[in-house]
């Protein structure tokens, strides 16, 4: 599980506390997370979207969504093909995903992790607006960088999944790489090893978790 608890210390450091506010503070059972945070992991095909959410909603004990498993059949297929996806096939299917996000955290949880390639702006935008149908929703994009030819070598190599080499250079033609001005981005290069990658995204959605 995140440790929300390091939260505690961090916002009332124990030198400043009473001993009767520290018993307080021992016996009694630990507070609820403020903020509940969807923790979107991005980028094009390839870059390991999928590989590094699990990682997370391991680590942290928070549920995954594969943001795949939602295309519709109709975009799969299209995939499948080979023909990139418009942004009229995208909409409902962010809008889905964003709506997923909520109800698991209506269900309960503290977090939840998604993978969505939210490749343009206005993408990552649907997905923004969640804290407007849930107070206390915080969102996040963790978005996995790397250069084509890195994902070209990744796809190549893999096996069993729909989507084709052929379709790599489409992703980086509708790729808008996150602007600082969308100051919610985590940008993590996964160019290093795997093991490199997943500590440094855990690293740093621990960190904007410490921040809130
Ligand atoms: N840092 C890394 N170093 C080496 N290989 C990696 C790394 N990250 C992921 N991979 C491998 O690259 C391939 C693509 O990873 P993964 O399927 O997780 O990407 P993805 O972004 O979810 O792809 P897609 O969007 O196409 O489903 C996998 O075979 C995975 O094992
Ligand atoms: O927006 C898109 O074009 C899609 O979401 C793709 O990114 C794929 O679903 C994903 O990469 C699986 O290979």
């Amino acid at each position: 599980m995140l440790s929300y608890e390091n939260r505690t210390p961090a916002a009332t450091p124990a030198h400043t506390m009473t001993s009767t506010a520290s018993q307080t503070r021992a016996s009694a059972p630990a507070p609820e997370p403020e903020h509940h945070h969807i923790w979107i992991v991005t980028g094009p095909a390839g870059c390991g979207k999928s590989t590094v959410a699990k990682f997370i909603s391991q680590a942290l004990d928070l549920p995954f969504i594969e943001g795949d498993e939602y295309h519709p059949k109709a975009n799969v297929d299209k995939m499948t093909r080979g023909e990139p996806l418009t942004d009229a096939d995208r909409w409902d299917w962010l809008t889905q995903l964003r709506e997923e996000s909520l109800q698991r955290l209506a269900s309960g949880a503290h977090g939840v992790v998604v993978t969505c390639s939210a490749l343009k702006r206005k993408y990552r935008d649907v997905i923004r607006v969640a804290p407007y149908y849930a107070r206390g929703a915080r969102v996040h994009f963790v978005y996995l960088r790397a250069t084509e030819d890195v994902l070209l070598a990744r796809v190549q190599a893999r096996r069993g999944h729909y989507m084709g080499a052929n379709m790599v250079h489409s992703q980086f033609d509708a790729l808008e790489e996150p602007a600082e001005s969308e100051t919610d981005v985590i940008s993590v290069d996964v160019s290093a090893p795997l093991e490199d990658v997943e500590r440094e995204a855990l690293r740093r959605i621990r960190d904007v978790v410490l921040e809130d």
